[in-house]
């Protein structure tokens, strides 16, 4: 500090540094009055207070000023600083030096102040304070008034005579404040360095008391009022040495992070103008070099090559050559130029003109479809027929068939076989929870990171005009909704009206897709929008028995599998046993299609690599008592929940989007309640609408049936029915004839004849009326040991038509009225 003071010996005379601040004259410290007067005026000023030895300036009022020349006191006067209030921060922003602000109450100044000499300049209207001692406010003697602007106050001054005696304490203390102190140097700007060394001129360093002091007035300028009133304040030494290294420890720490939070800034800002430039200079060069047009020259020899030996259409010719010309015009570091280069990738990379020659052969299509396919005996006729009339037609497009069944059955597989058979490429898009119809349309170019729909990202990837696209899950698409209708775009995709001209948002041009041939999938085909399924041809693909399922295992499946699993040389080291094949079809996989047989078995096939790569040397068989091993316990238990069924408990057969299966019906009595005079029905079991409406039909009839046999027990009871396994929706009205079954056992108190299930409409006035699914529901019979079925008589031809294999065992009656099935239901007993 002494050699900045040095450095700074013969500083300018009288020196402005700062708008709010002017350093006097260098000259010595008044001498100090033997004792002040404690009796003075007191002049609130803002901002610091004035410590000793430090003396600032003030500019007063013209009033003011003549008021403090005049007065005889004011030779000494006291200074306060104002508590910091909104109203002192807007009179500072309106004044520019340090201000003397008219005093609103004694309240509204800190109590310790200084007591300073006063010296004034007539010609500027300036008066300096020159502080001699701090000093305590005692009470106010003469109150200010209009014309008297600062009252007359009692003080009792601070003793500010050196001590030199200093606590050990007190010592370190001082060390660790010069310590900061030179820390916080250089954390300064150099203009606030120069005045921190110019106001070191006023103060002796020999002296503690002055450093404290020079301190303080480094930190007024620096820190709050508040801040910098509670180090002024102390009458200890000690006290005052403590919390201006405090305060001076805070605000190097302060001053710290800005330093590094300023350096962060700039750097980040340095390297991303450095970055600018280099592209710059890199872009320059390249220029210079022709190396940008070199770049540009490859993308429009790749295009050509995309497009070589392609039949493009004139009106996409047309853009592609406008957006080549754009392309070499665009700076090849604008995001436009990668926009104009994605849309020419996608322009030039479709298969304009190139087919795959296809061939409509009846004998290679039947040697492909039975090669992959066991059974499906219609499925495959209804190809074939299909691809007899192509053949004439000289096209297969046109027609789009829709394969409607339960999942697992081999609809996608077939779809397949029959791009194979006809010798097309072959793309899936899948539909299941599409809602955007974005998503097959595309999104229009504005979008940021915009791609084609999905049906010109198969043509792509199919690489020819005219490969087979098999839409999957055609039931599963999303209705309209705010985006759009998926549904309509797949109107417009599926009509051969529309679809040569397909327009696909991204492209913002037409394609051609009616060479595309369309095939559908659907597990439920009351869920496909009725004006796309009026376009289509709908083909069932049923469920399989066990039988099937066991040829589908053996011929397709397992081959498949194991040779997935490299076993197919190792035969000799393991077996799956025929009786073990038939548990796994009967207890594991009890659904319609044989996904999850086929899931099944390469768990175990996997399981026994795993044994034989462990070198296991015994051969491995798996047979029904170990199978728990491979293949873990079995998901479906028996759904036969009533070996007998009792009065009111009626087996139906259902066929729900899984398959065919079992379910009962079970209706109780229950009381009462209340007044009511009528029975009511109570339905449980997730009934859907359809089903609820058919158990209202079935309720009105038995009520008229019973009746009719003299049985008022239904108009006597409230009923409660349900279906139980109430997780699984239940919808559909071939459960008639079984509810109507059940409310009249349960009527009469007669349970039915053992082993029977039932399916089929009622009509109010008793008819019985045909059902769908017929083979899967027999299917599920079967395997639920059912021995005799009731089935509506409008059904007999599909019944006729199952395989002998599936009907054997089961003795079938075939139904008009419901009269039929209550004399058989109850064995002419009532
Ligand atoms: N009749 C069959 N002959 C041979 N393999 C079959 C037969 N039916 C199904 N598969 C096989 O079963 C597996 C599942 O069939 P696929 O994926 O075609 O069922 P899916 O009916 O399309 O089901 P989803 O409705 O769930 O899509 C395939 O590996 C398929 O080859």
């Amino acid at each position: 500090m002494l050699r900045a003071l040095n450095r700074f010996k013969g500083a300018i005379q009288k020196r402005y540094f700062s708008d709010d601040f002017i350093l006097d004259e260098i000259e010595e410290p008044p001498n100090k009055p033997e004792k002040p007067s404690e009796v003075v005026r007191l002049l609130p000023i803002s901002k610091h207070p004035i410590f000793p030895k430090h003396f600032i300036r003030f500019r007063l009022s013209p009033e003011n000023f003549k008021f403090m020349v005049s007065d005889q006191s004011s030779t000494l006067v006291s200074a306060f600083i104002l508590k910091p209030k909104d109203d002192v921060k807007e009179l500072e922003s309106q004044l520019s030096l340090n201000s003397i602000f008219p005093l609103k109450g004694i309240d509204s100044v800190y109590t310790i102040g200084s007591i300073c000499t006063t010296s004034f300049n007539k010609f500027d209207r300036t008066i300096t304070l020159k502080p001699v001692n701090r000093t305590k406010l005692i009470e106010v003697i003469e109150p200010s008034t209009a014309e008297i602007p600062f009252p007359l106050v009692k003080l009792q001054h601070y003793d500010e005579t050196p001590q030199q005696a200093r606590s050990e304490e007190d010592k370190a203390i001082l060390k660790l404040l010069a310590q900061q102190l030179d820390e916080l140097r250089t954390l300064l700007s150099p203009q606030e360095l120069t005045t921190l060394e110019l106001f070191a001129q006023r103060f002796n360093m020999k002296y503690e008391e002055d450093f404290l002091n020079y301190v303080g007035v480094i930190l007024s300028y620096m820190c709050d009022t508040a801040k910098v009133q509670n180090i002024f304040e102390p009458d200890t030494f000690s006290m005052r040495l403590k919390l201006t290294y405090e305060l001076v420890q805070e605000h190097v720490q302060m001053r710290n992070s800005m330093r590094k939070l300023q350096d962060e800034a700039q750097a980040k800002m340095q390297k991303a103008s450095e970055e600018h430039m280099y592209k710059e200079i890199l872009s320059l060069i390249k220029n210079k070099l022709g190396y940008d047009k070199d770049e540009k020259e490859t993308l429009k020899i790749k295009y050509s090559k995309n497009l070589e030996g392609k039949n493009v259409p004139q009106h996409i010719q047309k853009i592609i050559d406008e957006e080549m010309g754009r392309l070499m015009m665009t700076d090849k570091n604008s995001s436009e130029f990668h926009v104009i280069r994605t849309y020419l990738d996608w322009l030039t990379c479709l298969p304009y003109g190139v087919q795959t020659e296809e061939t409509i052969d009846l004998k290679k299509a039947r040697e492909v479809l039975d090669r992959d396919h066991y059974g499906m005996k219609d499925v495959k006729e209804r190809i074939l027929e299909f691809i007899a009339v192509s053949k004439l037609k000289g096209s297969s497009t046109g027609k789009i068939l829709c394969f409607v069944g339960p999942p697992g059955v081999g609809k996608t597989s077939i779809a397949k076989s029959i791009a194979e058979a006809l010798n097309r490429k072959y793309h899936r898009i899948s539909l299941g929870g599409l809602d955007d119809v974005a998503e097959l349309k595309g999104h229009r170019r504005t979008y940021i990171g915009a791609q084609p729909g999905k049906l010109i990202t198969a043509l792509k990837q199919a690489g020819s005009e005219n490969p087979v696209i098999l839409i999957d899950e055609i039931d599963k698409v999303g209705r309209r909704n705010f985006q759009g209708s998926p549904e309509n775009a797949l109107l417009e995709i599926l009509d051969p009206q529309q679809n040569f001209s397909f327009n696909d948002h991204y492209l913002d041009t037409t394609v051609d897709l009616s060479k595309v041939l369309f095939l559908c999938t659907a597990n439920f085909p009351d869920d496909i929008n009725p004006v796309l399924l009026d376009r289509m041809d709908v083909i069932r693909v049923q469920g399989y028995t066990a039988e099937e399922k066991s040829n589908i295992l053996n011929r397709h499946l397992l081959p498949e599998i194991i040779n997935k699993c490299s076993l197919s040389d190792k035969s000799e080291k393991y077996e799956i046993t025929e009786p073990a094949k038939e548990v796994l079809i009967r207890d594991y996989c009890r659904e319609a299609g044989v996904r999850s047989l086929q899931k099944i078995v390469t768990r175990i096939l996997e399981k026994i690599t795993k044994k034989i790569v462990e070198g296991v040397e015994e051969k491995i068989v798996v047979t029904p008592e170990n199978l728990i091993t491979f293949a873990g316990r079995p998901e479906h238990a028996h759904s036969k929940i009533y070996d007998i069924t009792p009065s009111g408990v009626v087996m139906g057969l259902a066929y729900t989007s899984m398959g065919g299966s079992t379910l009962y019906i079970e209706v109780a009595k229950s009381k009462f309640t209340g007044d009511e005079t009528e029975g009511k029905v109570q339905i449980t079991g997730n009934l859907k609408q359809v089903m609820s409406e058919s158990v209202h039909i079935a309720y009105t009839f038995a009520k008229k049936l019973a009746s009719e046999k003299g049985n008022n027990f239904l108009d006597k009871h409230s009923i409660h029915i349900h279906v139980p396994e109430g997780a699984t929706p239940k919808d559909g009205p071939s459960a008639g004839i079984t509810i109507t079954t059940a409310l009249l056992s349960l009527a009469f108190d007669k349970p039915v004849i053992p082993d029977l299930a039932m399916t089929g409409e009622i009509s109010l006035t008793g008819k019985v009326l045909p059902i769908g699914g017929l083979k899967e529901k027999i299917v599920a019979a079967k395997r639920d040991g059912v021995k005799r079925v009731i089935i509506p008589k409008q059904n007999k031809y599909h019944w006729d038509e199952l395989a002998d294999i599936l009907k054997e065992g089961i003795e079938v009656s075939f139904v008009e009225e419901y009269s039929e099935v209550f004399k058989i239901a109850f064995n002419n007993s009532l």
